[in-house]
């Protein structure tokens, strides 16, 4: 579906990446950067020399730090600012939202404090019913995508139309959307895979082997799944591309934020260490806790996600991360 005129929010890695994404799928995109020299750079170099290094993009992007001028007009809004400053970046784009226009996130995060996920507060920001919001996620590592390795992604909205509209304007010769109507399972496979990713992290950096992995990762998607059905998911939607796929992903990869946060929290940086270390977002670190909270709330046993929060507390030393991998004397399961 070319021609198709959408804007992206945020030009970090991801907010990048999609942006190409969407012009090698023949969409006319604009992308709003925060700072203008980013959005000067993009706009006149085709580069984002911040976050995506040595990646030449699509001479059709255009991008701009006024709202005003990338919004105009636009039939989809993709959004990708870390999760925590969704709802303070939303109040100004309420009133330039273009009618009618489908908003879709591109993030994998829960905010804190309040425990939505990142469409519901779209919804409550920019006064958009559901049925003119999408949700995007899947096993998609910003800058293998960005050098046009192949990979495929979920797109679900509650409304079927939407969710297809959206994926046909998301998909290229590298990039392949796959339509669902599960937004909970969608969000909060990207949500909880991170917080996997941390684990493992933690027990790469202690210089544990594939085993340890292993059981972390498959024991990670029973919690993840476990989660995500308590709050109304699909278990299919987790067993599929934004669940699994997603987490051995970001779980094998050194590109992973979160992956190499919890390495340095393994290695015995401490919780402020490592967020000092960090130039770019590790959703995961922020969305433990309100993930915890959300989970004692509908009585779901994490004990991975427990232990990462105690090892980010201090409270638990890394090394001792898989001896508990559940509390339970006899535990059930598979
Ligand atoms: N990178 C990836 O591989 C993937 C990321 N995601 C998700 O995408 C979302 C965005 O992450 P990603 O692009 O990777 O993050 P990055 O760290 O790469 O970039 C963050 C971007 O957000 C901007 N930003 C930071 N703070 C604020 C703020 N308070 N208000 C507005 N903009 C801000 C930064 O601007 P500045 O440069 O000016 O600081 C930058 O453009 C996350 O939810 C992440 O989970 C999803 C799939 C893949
Ligand atoms: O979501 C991602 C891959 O699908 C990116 O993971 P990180 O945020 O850990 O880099």
């Amino acid at each position: 579906m070319s021609g198709q005129r959408v804007a992206v929010l945020g030009a970090g890695s991801w907010g990048t990446t999609f942006a190409k994404i969407l012009a090698d799928g023949g969409a006319d995109v604009a992308v709003w950067a925060r700072r203008p020299e980013l959005a000067r750079e993009i706009r006149e170099s085709k580069r984002n020399s911040d976050y995506l290094p040595g990646i030449n993009l699509p001479r059709s992007l255009w991008a701009s730090s006024r709202l005003d001028e990338v919004l105009e007009g636009r039939e989809q809004v993709y959004v990708s600012v870390p999760s925590q400053s969704l709802r303070e970046n939303l109040a100004a784009v309420r009133a330039l939202l273009p009618d009618d226009a489908v908003v879709v996130s591109l993030m994998k995060g829960v905010e804190k404090g309040t425990r939505f996920r990142m469409s519901e507060v779209l919804e409550q920001e920019l006064g958009v019913g559901p049925e003119r919001i999408a949700v995007a996620s899947g096993p998609n590592l910003a800058l293998e995508i960005a050098r046009e390795q192949p990979t495929a992604a979920v797109i679900a909205s509650e409304n079927h139309d939407t969710a297809t509209r959206v994926a046909l304007v998301a998909t290229n010769p590298y990039f392949r959307s796959f339509v669902n109507t599960d937004v909970i399972g969608t969000e909060f496979g990207g949500v909880l895979k991170n917080l996997i990713a941390v684990a493992i992290g933690i027990v790469d950096g202690v210089g544990y082997g594939e085993n340890t992995k292993a059981s972390i990762i498959t024991r990670g998607l029973a919690e993840m799944t476990d989660f995500a059905v308590a709050f109304g998911a699909q278990a299919d939607t987790l067993r599929g591309l934004a669940g699994l796929g997603d987490l051995i992903a970001t779980c094998g990869s050194s590109l992973s934020r979160n992956n190499t946060a919890g390495r340095l929290l393994g290695q015995g940086y401490s919780f402020s260490e490592v967020i000092k270390q960090m130039n770019q977002t590790a959703e995961g670190l922020s969305s433990v806790a309100p993930v915890l909270e959300l989970a004692l709330e509908r009585g779901v046993e994490m004990p991975i996600v427990s232990q990462v929060a105690e090892v980010l507390a201090g409270t638990l030393a890394p090394r001792d991360i898989a001896p508990h991998l559940t509390t339970d004397p006899m535990p059930q399961g598979e």
